[in-house]
């Protein structure tokens, strides 16, 4: 068996099952290897219901006390069953199991394992695993994988095939000498797939995820540098000289540019008429005003007689910019095209051969920007926003469409300098480091489920006077079963409940989740912005970019499940014009160490300082880290967590990088090139 055989050659996979990997991406020895776990879990001991703790995972050894109920609530069948033991009773509920209506019955001793929540006057467990006295014993205190699954695939299926590899894995060689191993304290490759799927211990799971890190880090250092080789020096075919225009442009503004935003447009201005293509990222803090300072560069590219393109990483923030730079461009006669993945195939054809014209000036788009099909007339510029939604090789492809085009990259994820030059090595850095005039600080409280109702009555207040609120649904943890849809659904069909119970009102609550097709999140923004909707209950969909001023509160349900870069990231969505603003973040959780960790959003609004203390507080056991917002996309990397494995992976690169490659490229081995980051 080799790694680039198919699954099939693993023993007890056949044609079905192995169709049901695919689901997945994993089609070969090598995809399963480096199908990593989503998380870990821990079975701990069994504790009296009395006992259970709202806002945890926890299990409990209860005897079932009811037939199992079947309800249908808008296409989902949820089962409810009631089981009790010496000290109390709890309710249990699973969403489209139908099946397990005639699993259990009345005097079974089972042990349940789930999320824990206080609801109706009793406490829950949602989507619980359940397991027999025995099975249970022979889980407890060993981390268990948990992988992301699909219908005839479950984590015991991919640990069982894992297994059944094991050979190959035994049998892969290191792209790292041993001495390198030693020297900065790496884990060998074979010990750390063996570890990251069958971990014995905390501290070799740790090991085996910082190998998997530094992998991830490597192979984009090494990348970005081929790409740095091919681009940065790169001469400037399409030198930009119309300061005067621009100087225009920015006066004509309804508002003032920040110093910062000046000195921002004036390193792209000075980038674009040098003998040098640019490539340039422009990082500030969420809602220092960016976008301005893209439109400049589309602008002075356009009134060049160029064509410039600003790419969004979602359908959403793509007709947003449009919008927005629609009318900022439209009294200077330069005009501004759409191209999305949702449009028509008429459209798109329409709107390619107007790109191609000249037709359009200005293109904003999605990914659909980069398809083979666009041909641009004169692409001079490209702008892409939140760059590490795309991956180098997606920049570097639609770079490749122009003659040799500028680059501007956005990005507001709070990094510190040193990590950033590691990150952005191909990149000169601009920092809009200034907030515009005239906004008011935002108001912060952190609270607990004691403070719902008043929570409540604050939202609808702010709803009396015209305003719009946020709604961050909780988030679904790795180990429920239960999904983001069914839970936001959920949430807020509760809410209006709520509303119409204690208020009467006629409130406009609706629920937006990343699963719904394009046209319609769209249409639901679209409503948003136009003010027609006063609650948008959502999932993270919101996260980057949107802009509304005319929302003035954010409540983020479950903060304590998010990483504080993240929090600082949904935070920005609102104080974003002059109107007095506020957030809530809802814990779930009371202890010392969460709320601590929640306060360091209520005592600042900066972003650099958040995720600094976000790293320092992060407990042992995230191994994967709490995914923050605005990070690169790495599978397991974590820019905070394992900064020490990003910086080792830079020192490799610079003294081993050539010998690696050749070393790679002679065997024949593109491992490093096919990693699924890029
Ligand atoms: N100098 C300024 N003075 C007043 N308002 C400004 C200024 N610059 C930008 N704005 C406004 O501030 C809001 C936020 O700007 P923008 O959307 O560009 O933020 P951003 O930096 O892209 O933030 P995010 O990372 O959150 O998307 C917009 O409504 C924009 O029109």
């Amino acid at each position: 068996m080799e790694l680039n055989d198919s699954i099939k050659t693993i023993k007890g996979i056949g044609d079905k099952t192995a169709s049901a990997f695919a689901r997945l991406g994993i089609e070969t020895v090598n995809d399963l290897l480096l199908n990593y776990p989503r998380t870990y879990v821990t079975y701990e001991d069994p504790v009296d219901i009395s006992d259970l703790q709202a806002g945890s995972r926890q299990s409990v050894r209860a005897v079932v006390n009811s037939r199992a109920e079947i309800r249908k609530v808008h296409g989902l069948t949820i089962v409810i069953l009631y089981a009790k033991d010496f000290s109390g009773t709890i309710k249990l509920t699973w969403f489209n199991c139908p099946f397990l209506r005639n699993f259990f019955h009345i005097g079974q001793e089972f042990v349940f394992v789930g999320n824990v929540a206080y609801k109706g006057g009793m406490m829950t467990m949602t989507q619980p695993e359940y397991y027999t006295d025995d099975k249970y014993g022979e889980l407890t205190h060993v981390w268990q994988p948990v992988y992301t699954v699909t219908p005839g695939i479950t984590s015991k299926t991919i640990q069982k095939a894992v297994r059944g590899a094991e050979e190959v894995i035994d049998r892969l060689e290191d792209y790292l000498h041993d001495n390198v191993l030693d020297e900065y304290h790496i884990m060998g490759i074979q010990k750390a797939i063996h570890s990251i799927h069958f971990p014995q211990d905390e501290q070799k799971l740790k090991g085996a995820v910082k190998r998997m890190a530094f992998d991830e880090f490597y192979s984009f250092i090494s990348n970005l540098h081929r790409i740095k080789d091919d681009n940065v020096y790169a001469e400037n075919t399409c030198i930009i000289n119309c300061d005067e225009e621009v100087r225009t442009f920015i006066e004509n503004l309804r508002f003032k540019l920040t110093g910062a935003q000046m000195n921002a447009v004036r390193d792209m201005l000075d980038d674009m008429r040098s003998e040098h293509v640019m490539n340039r990222l422009v990082q500030g803090d969420v809602g220092s005003g960016k976008t301005i300072v893209a439109a400049a560069g589309l602008y002075a590219v356009a009134a060049s007689g160029y064509q410039g393109v600003i790419m969004a990483p979602t359908e959403v923030l793509a007709v947003q910019h449009y919008k927005e730079l629609s009318s900022l461009f439209e009294p200077y006669g330069i005009s501004v095209g759409l191209l999305t993945g949702s449009m028509t195939a008429k459209e798109k054809r329409e709107m390619y051969s107007r790109i191609k014209n000249m037709d359009v000036q200005v293109v904003v788009g999605t990914h659909a920007l980069i398809q083979d099909k666009v041909e641009y007339g004169r692409l001079a510029l490209v702008v892409t926003d939140e760059q590490h939604r795309f991956g180098v090789k997606q920049r570097e492809r639609l770079a490749s469409k122009g003659e040799a085009p500028h680059t501007l990259v956005m990005s507001a994820t709070p990094i510190p300098r040193t990590l950033a030059i590691i990150m952005y090595g191909d990149l000169d850095i601009s920092v809009i480091d200034e907030l515009p005039a005239g906004r008011i600080p935002i108001k912060n409280c952190v609270v607990d489920e004691s403070y719902r109702k008043t929570a409540l009555g604050f939202i609808m207040k702010e709803v009396s006077q015209g305003h719009q609120i946020y709604i961050v649904c909780p988030m679904v943890e790795a180990s429920e079963v239960l999904d983001d849809v069914a839970n936001v659904t959920e949430y807020t069909e509760e809410l209006k409940k709520s509303i119409r119970d204690g208020y009467g009102a006629d409130t406009s609550v609706v629920c937006l989740h990343g699963k719904m097709k394009a046209e319609e999140k769209n249409r639901i923004l679209q409503d948003f912005a136009d003010g027609k909707i006063s609650i948008l209950v959502s999932t993270t969909v919101i996260e980057v970019g949107i802009n509304n001023p005319n929302a003035t509160v954010m409540m983020v349900e479950n903060a304590e499940r998010f990483g504080l870069a993240q929090l600082h990231q949904l935070r920005g969505r609102v104080g974003r014009g002059n109107l007095q603003s506020y957030c809530i973040f809802m814990s779930g959780k009371k202890d010392k160490d969460t709320m601590e960790r929640l306060n360091v959003l209520e005592k600042s609004n900066d972003g650099f300082y958040i995720a600094g203390e976000d790293l320092k507080m992060r407990g042992p056991g995230d191994f994967f880290g709490i995914r923050q917002s605005g990070e690169l996309m790495f599978k397991v990397g974590d820019i905070y967590n394992h900064a020490d494995m990003l910086r080792a992976a830079q020192d490799v690169y610079d003294r081993y990088g050539q010998e690696i490659d050749a070393k790679l490229i002679n065997k024949g081995d593109d491992r490093l090139y096919t990693m699924p980051v890029l």
